[in-house]
């Protein structure tokens, strides 16, 4: 059997709420539709599964509204590369499973091993563009546009319904903390995308030139032997762990060469 191809890095970034968890999922749907003979195997990693752990100190600056879970210095980010070269590398990683709800891990991780390494692999977070190690190993870079005030108010309905938070203490924290990282750190980084989507999940246009191309790199990695089983999708999400099944055809390669990177470090074990 000849070795399985590197993983394809896709970054999502965009607003708070501007639809990225639904575009990967619209990306991994349509996937699905184009490839129906053989199973392929995407994972998503959401960049929250990197937020630094909080000290008892900090959750009370939390409660009092004094901690900034929008800033770039919020996520570690050099844990989130190092998973991400790991991964690509083929090594086993446990990435762990965050809950918004309760501002903490649930203790749950989500173990990619060699043989579950991915063909695609997703990150999708606010700040993924801003941390440029991660953003440079990235093959394809989407940017989910979405005006503020959808995104507001979306953000507030997910906030009082999914995690009982009340809306003036939501609406301070847009005010202080998510809106001026909004501005100064995530929207900056739009400019690095190759591909911005806006509408989200809903520009089936956009859509489908990404699904074409995943595609086209889904073909032309044939380089596994055909009739391996690989693992179904494996989805994590900010708060929760799905697994869904995809399909992948194996017919006519049209031999396309996705953009490389380069540099990719090796880690050892
Ligand atoms: N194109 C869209 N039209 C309408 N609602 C959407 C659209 N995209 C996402 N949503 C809804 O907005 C909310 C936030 O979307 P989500 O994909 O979780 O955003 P993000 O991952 O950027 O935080 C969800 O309730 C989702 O169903
Ligand atoms: N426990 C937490 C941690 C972060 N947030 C907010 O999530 C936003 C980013 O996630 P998106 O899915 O909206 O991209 C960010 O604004 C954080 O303030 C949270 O609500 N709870």
């Amino acid at each position: 059997m000849l070795k399985k191809k590197e993983p394809f890095l896709i970054g999502v970034a965009g607003g708070i709420s501007s639809g990225k968890s639904t575009v990967c999922k619209k990306i991994i749907e349509e996937l699905a539709k184009l490839n129906s003979q053989y199973q392929k195997h995407v994972l998503v990693i959401s960049l929250d599964s990197f937020y630094k752990p909080l000290s008892p100190e900090e959750l009370l600056k939390l409660e009092r509204g004094e901690l900034n879970l929008d800033h770039p210095s919020a996520f570690d980010d050099e844990l989130a590369y190092e998973t991400l070269i790991n991964i690509i590398n083929g090594k086993t990683v446990q990435i762990p499973l965050y809950e918004k709800k309760r501002y903490t891990f649930s203790g749950e991780t989500l173990t990619v091993t060699a043989e579950k390494t991915p063909d695609i692999l997703i990150i999708e977070g606010i700040l993924v563009f801003y941390y440029p190690k991660i953003r440079e190993l990235c093959q394809m870079k989407l940017f989910v546009d979405c005006d503020a005030d959808t995104r507001l108010s979306r953000r507030v309905l997910r906030d009082m319904s999914e995690y009982n938070r009340h809306l003036d203490q939501i609406l301070s924290y847009y005010q202080k903390y998510v809106k001026p990282a909004f501005e100064e750190f995530c929207l900056p980084t739009k400019k690095y995308a190759d591909v911005i989507i806006p509408r989200g999940a809903e520009n089936t246009v956009a859509i489908n030139l990404i699904v074409q191309h995943l595609n086209d790199y889904l073909n032309s990695s044939r380089n596994e032997s055909p009739k391996q089983e690989i693992n179904n999708l494996l989805t994590v999400s900010m708060n929760s762990q799905s697994t869904s099944s995809m399909n992948s055809s194996n017919s006519s390669s049209p031999n396309k060469t996705p953009s490389k990177r380069t540099d990719i470090p090796y880690r050892p074990h």
